[in-house]
């Protein structure tokens, strides 16, 4: 045969593979068009119709992956799967989910790789609008950053929890690479500022230093915002994600520039929803202790016996009296799990407040 005529053959079974592909998620679509009304019928009065449900949507990711043989790796599977499921949920419900804007920025990304492209994504000027936002019902859902590998913890992500009674129903985390963008005026020779969002500058703060130590570096409220700036100057450049500089049409003069590698953001959905366990759980709780002697060691006692394995602790100054303190916790488990309940116990014992942010499923992405 030919290798023209082996290129038709294989095109013509690519196209046969494509209907039974298209088939199939019709198939699955009608499936989740009935689990809604099903969702519907079993309602109890007054109660409202649960349709995101992050712990089937975690096992369903995690299927998938097990099952997975190859050719494409568990992540590009997983990745496919999180679009189809995305659009089955928009025909039962068309989530609104609100991120820290404007358009391109990092949480956008992680909104889209937590909810799938099929949500409306909502911009908002600043995480405490996000809360508020979930919080009068005006979206289902929030994406907010809380912690960076390089940088440490997202302050007003933090204070906000203090303030808001939200539940965090998941979380993903996005490797951050940042590039160094200019216009298409720009004379990179003359180049005498940097904009960036201070979190991005601070995460870069070596290599400016190495290649850019006399320009002006400039904190704007996001890398998008930097990017915005950058398209009509003609002596400043932007640091800023792939998303950003596409949006804006900027160049990348230099690539991922972030001091460490394995720079990565872990984000956080905020929302309304207590979620069941799926078996492979994280739990955010917020601590307030008095601040006495052996404070520390008395709120971990708990963990330790238990075996319970902490992933992070922060601390913040609390907002009702000076030289105290709040601790924010997370840790494997859910709040449900019989341990865990016993440790939570305990530490309400010890503490002035315990608050529980949520339980919420591992990230699968
Ligand atoms: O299983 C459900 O409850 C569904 O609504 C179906 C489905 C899916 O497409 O698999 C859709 C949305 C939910 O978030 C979880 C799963």
């Amino acid at each position: 045969m030919s290798d023209e005529a082996q290129l038709k053959a294989l095109r013509n079974r690519i196209d046969s593979i494509d209907e039974k592909v298209l088939e199939l998620i019709s198939e699955r679509a009608r499936c989740a068009q009935t689990v809604a009304e099903v969702k519907q019928k079993t309602l109890a009065e007054g109660e409202k119709p649960v349709f995101y449900r992050p712990e089937r949507e975690a096992w369903v990711l995690k299927h998938i992956m097990e099952l997975n043989k190859g050719p494409l790796d568990n992540e590009e599977v997983a990745r496919l799967f999180r679009e189809i499921m995305s659009a089955c949920l928009a025909l039962e419900e068309p989530l609104r989910v609100a991120y820290l804007g404007p358009e391109g920025t990092f949480t956008q990304a992680a909104a889209l790789k937590h909810f799938g492209h099929s949500v409306v994504s909502v911009p908002m000027a600043a995480i405490d609008e996000i809360f508020r936002e979930v919080a009068a019902g005006a979206v289902h859902f929030g994406v907010v950053p809380v912690e960076n590998s390089t940088e440490g913890a997202i302050n007003h992500t933090l204070d906000s929890f203090l303030e808001h009674d939200l539940a965090i129903c998941g979380e993903v985390e996005l490797r951050i690479h940042h590039h160094l963008l200019v216009g298409e005026n720009t004379r990179t020779d003359k180049i005498s500022r940097v904009y960036s969002h201070a979190q991005s500058l601070a995460q870069c703060r070596k290599w400016l230093d190495a290649h850019y130590p006399n320009v002006e570096r400039v904190a704007v409220a996001s890398n998008a915002e930097a990017a915005r700036r950058v398209k009509g100057e003609w002596n400043s450049a932007a640091i800023a994600g792939d998303i950003a500089g596409e949006l804006y049409g900027l160049t990348r003069i230099a690539e991922k520039i972030e001091d460490r590698p394995d720079n990565s953001t872990r984000f956080l959905m905020i929302g309304n929803q207590e979620v069941p366990p799926t078996g492979d759980d994280k739990t955010s709780i917020i601590v307030s202790m008095n601040n006495r002697p052996g404070v520390l060691h008395h709120l971990l006692q708990p963990f330790h016996e238990n075996g319970i394995d902490l992933t992070r602790i922060e601390t913040r100054p609390s907002r009702s009296g000076k030289w105290t303190y709040v601790f924010f916790i997370d840790f494997f488990g859910h709040q449900h799990d019989p341990l865990i309940k016993g440790a939570l116990e305990k530490i309400r014992e010890e503490a002035v407040a315990l608050k529980i942010l949520g339980s919420y499923p591992k990230a699968v992405l």
